[in-house]
C-alpha cells in the first residue's frame, strides 16, 4: 500500500515562528583559574581570534598561556564580579528580556528573543536548539558588536554555520553584520555622554576607547578600524565637539605583535604629561560593561592617568540597560526582520485545521 507522507508544515504542526538571538562574546563561569581555563581555551583556540598557524600557536597556548593567564585574569574578574555574576552576562540577559518586552509592546508578541555567548554558556548550539524546540523556523542573529570585526562578528557566523551542519531541516536565517553608524545607536551614545555631563560636568577631552585587534587585520582589509572611527566621528558630531576635544584609542592589546594604535593607556599618560587635567572616557564598541571596561578602563587606565599627573578621570558607563539603547536595539532588529513581520503567521483556525489533516493522514499510514 502506498505510504502517505504529511506535507512539511503538518510534520511540525507549527506556524513559521521567528526567533531573535542576541550574541555576545562570553565570559567565564566563575572568577577563578578553574573558571577561566576552559573559557580562555575555547576563546583563544578560535582561528578567527588568533590568526597564527595552529602548529605554532598550540604549544604556546597550551604550554604557556593556559598555565599563566587563568590565575592572572581571574584576579581581575574577581574585582568586577557582582551578586549577579559576570557583568557581561547579567547585562546581556537583561538586554534580551527588555528587548522581548519592547517588541511585545510594539505589537510583536510572537517573536522569541534568546541570547547566547560565543564562548562559554549559554552556547550558540544550545540556544539555536532551544529556538528550534519552540518551533522557530526563521532566525535573526544579532551579534552585540556594533563594529564589524572578523575576530568577533565573523566568528559568530562561523559558529552558527558549524552548528547548523548538524541540522537536517534548516531555518531561514538573517544576520546583522554591524550597526556602527545606525542613527539610534549613535543617538543613545551621545545622550549617555550628555547625561553624564549633566551630572558630573564636562571634562576637557572625550576619549573614545575601542577594543583593539592586531594591526595586521587592518592591512588585510578588516573594516573594524574604519567603523570605529566612523562611530566616534558621528558621536563627536552629535555632541558638536571640535576636533581637539575628542580622540579615538584602542585598548586590550594581547601578545607582542602591533595592534591598532594609538593604545589607550599610553595615550592617557601622554595626555596627562602634556598638561591635560580632566578626561571623560567612553567605550562605544562595548554595549555592555565588562572586564575590559570596568577593570581595564575604570580602574587601570584611571590610575595610569592620575598617576601621570591627570586630576580628574571619569568613565562613562556602557549603554547597558538604557531605554534609548534598547529602543535602538529594537529598531535594528525590526529593520532586519523586514518582511518576516508582514508574512503573517497562519490564524489559529488554520492551524487547527492543519493539525486535523495531519492526524487524519497519520491514521491512514
Ligand atoms: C587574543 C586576541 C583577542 C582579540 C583579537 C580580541 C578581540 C575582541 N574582543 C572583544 C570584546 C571582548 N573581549 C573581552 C575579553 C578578552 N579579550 C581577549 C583577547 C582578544 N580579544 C581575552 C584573552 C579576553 C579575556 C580576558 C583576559 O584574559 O584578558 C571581553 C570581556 C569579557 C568579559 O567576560 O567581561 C569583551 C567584551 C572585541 C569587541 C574584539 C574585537 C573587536
Ligand atoms: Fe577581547
Ligand atoms: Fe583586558
Amino acid at each position: 500500500m502506498a505510504r502517505f507522507w504529511p506535507e512539511p508544515e503538518y510534520t511540525h504542526g507549527t506556524a513559521p515562528t521567528t526567533g531573535i538571538v542576541l550574541v555576545n562574546l562570553g565570559t567565564p563561569s566563575t572568577p577563578t583559574a578553574a573558571g577561566l581555563r576552559p573559557y580562555l581555551k575555547q576563546f583563544l583556540s578560535d582561528p578567527r581570534v588568533v590568526e597564527i598557524p595552529k602548529l605554532v600557536w598550540w604549544p604556546i597556548l597550551n604550554g604557556i598561556i593556559l598555565n599563566l593567564r587563568p590565575a592572572k585574569s581571574a584576579e581581575k574578574y574577581a574585582s568586577i564580579w557582582t551578586d549577579e555574576g559576570s557583568p557581561l552576562k547579567a547585562h546581556t540577559e537583561k538586554q534580551a528580556k527588555l528587548l522581548a518586552g519592547y517588541l511585545h509592546k510594539a505589537g510583536q508578541p510572537d517573536l522569541r528573543v534568546a541570547w547566547a555567548m560565543r564562548y562559554g554558556a549559554p552556547s550558540i548550539p544550545d540556544t539555536l536548539n532551544a529556538l528550534r524546540a519552540k518551533g522557530c523556523t526563521r532566525i535573526l542573529v544579532l551579534p552585540l558588536y556594533p563594529q564589524y570585526a572578523a575576530s568577533t562578528t565573523a566568528s559568530v557566523m562561523d559558529e552558527i554555520a558549524r552548528c547548523l551542519t548538524h541540522w537536517r531541516n534548516l531555518p531561514e536565517l538573517r544576520f546583522v553584520r554591524n550597526f556602527h553608524d545606525h542613527p539610534a545607536y549613535i543617538a543613545a551614545l551621545a545622550q549617555s555622554v550628555r547625561d553624564h555631563w549633566m551630572e558630573n560636568g564636562q571634562g576637557d577631552k572625550l576619549v573614545m576607547s575601542f577594543h583593539g585587534v592586531p594591526r595586521r587585520s587592518l592591512d588585510l582589509g578588516d573594516p573594524y578600524h574604519c567603523e570605529c572611527y566612523k562611530t566616534a566621528r558621528l558621536v563627536a558630531e552629535a555632541l558638536e565637539l571640535p576636533a581637539e576635544r575628542w580622540q579615538v584609542t584602542f585598548q586590550s592589546r594581547f601578545g607582542k605583535a602591533e595592534w591598532l594604535q594609538p593604545y589607550t593607556e599610553p595615550t592617557l599618560e601622554k595626555l596627562a604629561h602634556g598638561g591635560l587635567k580632566s578626561v571623560d572616557l567612553m567605550c562605544p564598541g562595548f554595549v555592555s560593561d565588562c572586564l575590559e571596561t570596568l577593570e581595564e578602563i575604570a580602574m587601570e587606565c584611571k590610575s595610569a592617568f592620575l598617576g601621570a599627573g591627570g586630576e580628574r578621570f571619569h568613565y562613562i558607563p556602557c549603554l547597558n540597560e538604557r531605554h534609548d539603547w534598547i529602543q535602538a536595539l529594537e529598531t535594528v532588529a525590526l529593520e532586519h526582520l523586514g518582511n518576516w513581520l508582514t508574512l503573517a503567521a497562519p490564524a489559529e483556525s488554520e492551524l487547527a485545521a492543519a493539525a486535523g489533516r495531519a492526524k487524519e493522514l497519520g491514521a491512514k499510514q
